[in-house]
């Protein structure tokens, strides 16, 4: 299959990778010098539980280089650059080109159906953990599972292929209609994990062993829960408190992607995650105070560093 990686940081190079090397022509897109610059001298240097480390031999490119539609393209850059990463790969979407998000946060169909129309759009979630150590080197310390749906709602061929080549590439793939109970559970998890390490810029394991950080996790997970199950989708709050443990047990040493971001100063995806559940919640006159806080606490630190301001 002919996949391009749009957005090959450090969940678009470990899907990238794990692809190509499951024998699927896949070029890794990005618009980061350093990193396209690392791989194509280098390799991509990538780090995976079960396989430990290697340089793989994928290409990397920017958008402009490259003139063939795919098969697929995975769209993996922050939510905040889905649009404008997609109009750069626009003569890249041809009749038969899928565009699959497993980005973080609510509201990624809407943005891609303005490029394909819904029967091409492959939705889903992941929970992969993956970190971007320096440009070309990745590292993925912990299992994980795709989620996946055609986002009409439909099971057709294309996605049955998608999945048994994720699943033939290391990705442990699953088809489940009822994705966006998934994807809302997701949101719970990085509405609470995510803002929390990253306000405290700690590690994952280091939160969650306090209780008060535990404590504060589950509370932002059952308000985000309340506006899901109120809207009619059947997010359970225990399988997010299971998730959730075994984040605390098995990817201690895992950056949260939002924290990855404020290290580098980098604007979140916190408007796509809390500040969406917010938006939901006030739709339906529901308080969700823990996640509006977290909320206002990250949008001051976007604006601390915005002005190159110290915090
Ligand atoms: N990291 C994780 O463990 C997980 C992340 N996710 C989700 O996956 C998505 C990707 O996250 P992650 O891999 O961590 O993010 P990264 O920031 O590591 O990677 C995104 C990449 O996209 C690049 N990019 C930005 N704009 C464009 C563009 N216009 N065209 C092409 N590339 C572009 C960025 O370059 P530059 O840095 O130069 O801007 C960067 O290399 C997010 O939605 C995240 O929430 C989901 C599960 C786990
Ligand atoms: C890996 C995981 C689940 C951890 O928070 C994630 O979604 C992220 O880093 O954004």
């Amino acid at each position: 299959m002919k996949i391009y990686v749009v957005g090959s940081g450090a969940m678009g190079s470990l899907f990238g990778g794990l692809l190509f090397e499951g024998n699927n022509e896949v070029t890794l897109i990005d618009v980061s010098k350093a990193h396209i610059d690392a791989i194509n001298s280098n390799g991509l240097f990538l780090t995976t539980g079960m396989e430990g480390s290697r340089s793989i031999g994928i290409p990397a490119k920017y958008a402009h280089e490259i003139d063939e539609f795919p098969d697929l393209i995975l769209i993996f850059t922050k939510t905040i650059y889905t649009s404008s990463a997609l109009n750069s790969v626009k003569h890249l979407i041809g009749s038969e080109t899928h565009i699959m998000t497993l980005q973080n946060g609510l509201g990624n169909v809407e943005i891609i159906e303005a490029f394909v129309n819904r029967e091409k759009i492959i939705v889903g979630m992941t929970n992969y953990p993956s970190d971007l150590t320096s440009p070309g080197k990745v590292s993925s310390l912990g299992e994980g599972i795709v989620i996946a749906m055609n986002a009409s709602g439909r099971i057709d061929a294309f996605l049955e292929k998608i999945c048994s080549t994720f699943n033939s590439s290391k990705l442990n793939c699953k088809i489940t209609p009822d994705v966006f109970k998934y994807i809302w559970e997701k949101v719970a998890f990085n509405a609470a994990l995510n803002t929390i390490t990253a306000v405290l810029k700690l590690k994952i394991g280091d939160m969650s062993s306090t209780e008060e950080g535990r404590h504060l996790v589950f509370k932002v997970a059952e308000e985000v829960i309340k506006v899901a199950n109120r809207k009619g989708i059947p997010a359970d709050i225990e399988g997010v408190k299971q998730n959730l443990e075994m984040a605390f047990n098995e990817h201690g040493d895992h950056m949260p992607s939002m924290l990855q971001d404020v290290m580098a100063k980098r604007n979140t995806e916190i408007d796509f995650i809390n500040g969406a559940v917010l938006r939901e919640a006030k739709l339906l006159d529901i308080e969700i105070p823990v996640t509006k806080t977290l909320y206002e606490l990250i949008k001051v630190i976007e604006q601390r560093y915005e002005k190159n301001l110290s915090l």
